[in-house]
């Protein structure tokens, strides 16, 4: 039951409304129920007087109602109990209807909530946790962990509208039979004990449910986004084999919960009418109860019985679903305790340029970068080349501040990036990556990125600037024309030149490409070019590239190697280059601005 507790700790105001609307619920439904017995009483017994003429032999229930009938001024007639009972009903249904209502609501919401911190707290993340999460880890525990979470919050509150049933029949049987009442609790655990492995069972198949959609998601996302060299290579059965034993164990462990489920709703009837049956012929023949009393008690006992079975059909239910919430919790808590960490609060300004200071960086326990010293005036258009795996890209994310130097320092203009507000440097860049991905929608909010700030024409501006205009204005229709999933109505070279775009489109002061131009025809990146020259001066150009046409349209060019950096400055010296053939030996360069 730590599942309820944990919901209740989170939604304390809204749980005990919850709880106070269903406990009224069942007191309503007691209430009503205690009626039957002076009913019972006078349809079988005769009339009231007669009940009062022998009132000794009455139940200490059905004595106290007509007490309280009579202190109220009131003779307890059929018409008259028929009406409470009646009424005691309706008020129940009616406090039912709120309980549930605020349980559905409750149900949507944890769902939300719990989607909501999951994604708050990944946005939140190191840049080096994020990049080793497989994706559908967390696409599985936003959209099927959620939803299972928020089921077993149902469950738990269902346990406990049963069991606040249970008790309050109990407390009213209780004043009709003692005994019976007592003996058919006893009867109701021994059924929920000798039942429980069946829950338990049904536990360890939701467990592994929980395992197997976690691990298949992930492989089916990585699949799904490697699908055509899979394909292209009629390699697709590969993948087919793994996924396939995978939703294979699924289904194994669907079949062990639906056995679980099905085997406790089978048994359990069977074993409530026996213990009823018996209770029958002991109140019948061995205790020689009234009828009256008798036909109250089973009513009653029958509804304690299934009070119970219920709370333990909604426990197993609630068990079966109650893994995914640890898991999505993990999750959260995983990535919350990876939460990015900038303490800095200046606002950086960007005037003349970005240093890179004596920087040192590593993954794990092996280094990438050693001493490295660059810098990029403002207004420059500086390349940045060298074999895979030099780290060009590493340098790149320090200067977004996704990565953080383990030496040195990073500076924008006279201020270390450490000092900097991190949301504003960021707003700051432009940043053009290499796979384009490009959201199914329009062109306008693919550049824009449904940024209300910007309008149609600052979209427009942004699509000429990187030579995109011509061919979205001849779109059927021009900027609102939706470019399909993941832009497939486009060709590569115009998926590039809107991601470009969007880079554009609010003016930043440092422009970054990583292998931005790599998917064009040499036509189309020489209008980037093109574009980019234009827009040197205005803003400092950062281009990862390994291609010709950029590296010449650069005025500047850096070499990575071993973790160091070489300037290559002159056009003739730049125009020696053909990478990666040509590469020379690097050493560590620290220069001025200029
Ligand atoms: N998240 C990471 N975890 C561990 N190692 C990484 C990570 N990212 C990059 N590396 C390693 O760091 C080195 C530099 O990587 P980086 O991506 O910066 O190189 P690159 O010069 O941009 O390469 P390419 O031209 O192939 O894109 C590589 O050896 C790479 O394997």
């Amino acid at each position: 039951m730590r599942l309820p507790i944990t919901f209740f700790r989170r939604y304390p105001g809204e749980s005990l409304l919850t709880l106070l609307a269903l406990l009224l619920a069942g007191v309503a439904e007691g209430f009503g129920m205690t009626m039957l017995l002076p009913l019972l009483g006078i349809a079988i017994g005769g009339p009231a007087d007669a009940i009062e003429a022998s009132p000794g032999q009455k139940p200490a229930l059905e004595q106290t109602i007509i007490r309280l009938f009579e202190l109220i001024g009131l003779s307890p007639t059929i018409g008259l109990l028929l009406a409470v009972f009646v009424l005691c009903i309706m008020m129940k249904a009616a406090l039912l209807l709120i309980a549930n209502k605020r349980v559905g609501y409750m149900v949507s919401r944890v769902a939300t909530d719990l989607r909501l911190d999951l994604i708050r707290a990944l946005f939140t993340t190191r840049w080096e946790y994020y990049v080793h999460q497989p994706i559908g880890r967390f696409t599985n525990a936003f959209a099927t962990e959620a939803r299972r979470s928020a089921d077993a919050y149902l469950y738990g509150i269902r346990i406990m509208a049963q069991a606040l049933q249970a008790a309050v029949y109990t407390v009213v049987a209780l004043m009709v039979a003692r005994q019976e009442t007592l003996t058919t609790l006893l009867a109701g655990f021994v059924i929920l004990f000798a039942l429980r492995h069946l829950v338990k069972k049904a536990k360890t198949a939701g467990n592994r449910q929980t395992q197997l959609l976690k691990s298949l998601l992930s492989q089916l996302t990585d699949t799904l986004q490697s699908i055509k060299p899979l394909k292209a290579m009629a390699r697709e059965n590969l993948a087919d084999a793994v996924l396939q034993t995978r939703t294979r164990r699924l289904n194994k462990a669907l079949r062990k919960q639906v056995f679980s489920e099905e085997a406790l709703k089978a048994l359990q009837e069977p074993l409530i009418t026996l213990f009823l049956g018996f209770g029958l012929y002991a109140a019948l023949v061995w205790w020689e109860m009234p009828m009256a009393t008798v036909i109250v008690m089973i009513f009653m006992l029958i509804k304690i019985l299934k009070a119970l079975q219920k709370a333990q059909k909604e426990y197993q239910s609630m068990v079966i679903a109650e893994s995914a919430y640890w898991s999505l919790w993990s999750k959260i808590e995983e990535a919350r305790r990876e939460k990015e960490h900038h303490t800095g609060s200046l606002t950086p300004v960007l005037e003349e340029g970005i240093r890179i200071e004596n920087v040192s960086f590593g993954y794990g326990d092996r280094f990438v970068l050693k001493d490295l010293s660059m810098s990029f005036p403002m207004g420059s258009f500086s390349a940045i080349i060298g074999p895979s795996g030099a780290g060009k890209t590493t340098v790149v994310d320090l200067i977004t501040g996704l990565l953080t130097p383990r030496e040195g320092t990073i500076w924008i203009d006279d201020m270390p990036l450490t000092a900097a507000d991190i949301k504003a440097w960021r707003r700051m860049i432009g940043y053009v990556p290499q796979e384009t991905l490009l959201l199914h929608d329009t062109v306008m909010v693919n550049v824009t990125l449904g940024d209300p700030a910007f309008d149609e024409k600052d979209a427009q501006r942004a699509l000429s600037e990187a030579g995109a205009w011509g061919f979205v204005a001849e779109m059927p229709a021009g900027i609102h024309t939706v470019v399909g999933e993941r832009g497939a109505r486009l060709s590569g070279g115009q998926r590039q030149r809107i991601t470009i775009a969007r880079a554009l489109v609010h003016r930043p002061r440092l422009m970054i490409l990583d292998e931005a131009t790599s998917a064009l025809d040499p036509a189309s990146e020489a209008e980037i070019c093109q574009t980019l020259r234009q827009l040197k001066g205005r803003l400092t150009i950062l281009a990862i590239s390994h291609q010709t046409a950029l590296l010449e349209a650069a005025d500047r060019a850096y070499r990575l190697h071993m973790g160091m950096a070489e300037l290559l400055a002159t056009p003739d010296e730049k125009k020696t280059l053909r990478y990666p053939q040509n590469h020379r030996q690097g050493g560590p360069a620290s220069e001025k601005m200029r």
